[in-house]
């Protein structure tokens, strides 16, 4: 589904991601793992489009995406979220799901003069889908309450949510377990895994290694901003180079 050939992403004269190519096998769970600073959310942005890689290809469905606008790369099917959601905070829950960039008619300004029963159908199509995603993640009782008083694993579900509503083919998570209390972390791995049997492909980044386990198959490793290692979880963290480079010493 997406494939990345020799991606680099320099930063001045660092290499933040360098030399990376891999493959995600559409309808699978990827695991994305490596010590802090190995080039993990370097290469999200990247795929994601928040920034164009230096060099290197990528294509989604054989569709080159390198270079394109995250505008552009989300509307091919591609979303991500972050590792700290931060919706809009005075705003309910459903709005905040509204707010996903779908390609509505009604955002052109004229649209509303011009095509009033059109924009009203499509805004009760997006409510009606909104819903029914807040709904999956299991925060329907929370539909009309402003997005401050969701925790942050609510926000996390909030953010999964929202792009939803875009029908992604592939989603790049960043972090869904990092700062999330174990109940509400059983309702985002299930929510995953739901989803992921449901057809949608996932490209994760965490540090949280039962979740790995339980989750992702396969699991890249990358390490100073090369991709050291690709399998199982348990034969990654098995991996001496592996341990080596969360270890802190040098790659073989
Ligand atoms: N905008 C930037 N400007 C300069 N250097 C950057 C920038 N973003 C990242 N880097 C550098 O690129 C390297 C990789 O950082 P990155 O945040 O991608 O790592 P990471 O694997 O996501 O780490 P963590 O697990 O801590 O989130 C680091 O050395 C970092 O300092």
């Amino acid at each position: 589904m997406l494939v990345a050939r020799d991606l680099v992403k320099s930063f001045g004269g660092v290499r933040a991601v360098d030399g990376v190519s891999f493959t995600i096998e559409r309808g699978t769970i990827t695991g994305l793992i490596g010590p802090n600073g190995a080039g993990k959310t370097t290469l999200f942005n990247c795929l994601a489009g928040l920034f164009p890689p230096t060099s290197g290809t990528l294509t989604l469905d054989g569709t080159r995406i390198d270079g394109l606008s995250s505008d552009r790369i989300f509307r091919a099917g591609l979303a991500r979220t972050f590792q700290i959601p931060r919706p809009f905070p005075e705003m309910t829950v459903l709005e905040n799901v509204m707010l996903a960039p779908t390609s509505q008619h009604g955002e052109r300004f004229w649209a509303p003069w011009l095509t009033p029963g059109r924009v009203a159908r499509e805004e009760a199509t997006l409510r009606e889908k909104a819903r029914h995603w807040i709904a999956f993640v299991g925060l329907e009782p929370l539909v009309e309450a402003p997005a401050r008083v969701l925790s942050g694993g609510q926000r996390k579900l909030l953010e999964l949510a929202r792009v939803l509503v875009a029908e992604p083919k592939l989603v790049l998570l960043d972090e869904p377990g990092a700062g999330v209390n174990p109940r509400l972390l059983d309702e985002i791995v299930a929510t995953i895994a739901k989803l992921n049997a449901g057809g949608v492909t996932f490209l994760v980044i965490e540090h949280n290694m039962d979740l790995v386990m339980s989750l992702c198959r396969p699991v890249m490793v990358m390490a100073q901003g090369r991709l050291l290692a690709e399998g199982d979880a348990e034969s990654v963290q098995a991996d001496p180079r592996v341990i080596e480079a969360y270890l802190g010493g040098a790659i073989a």
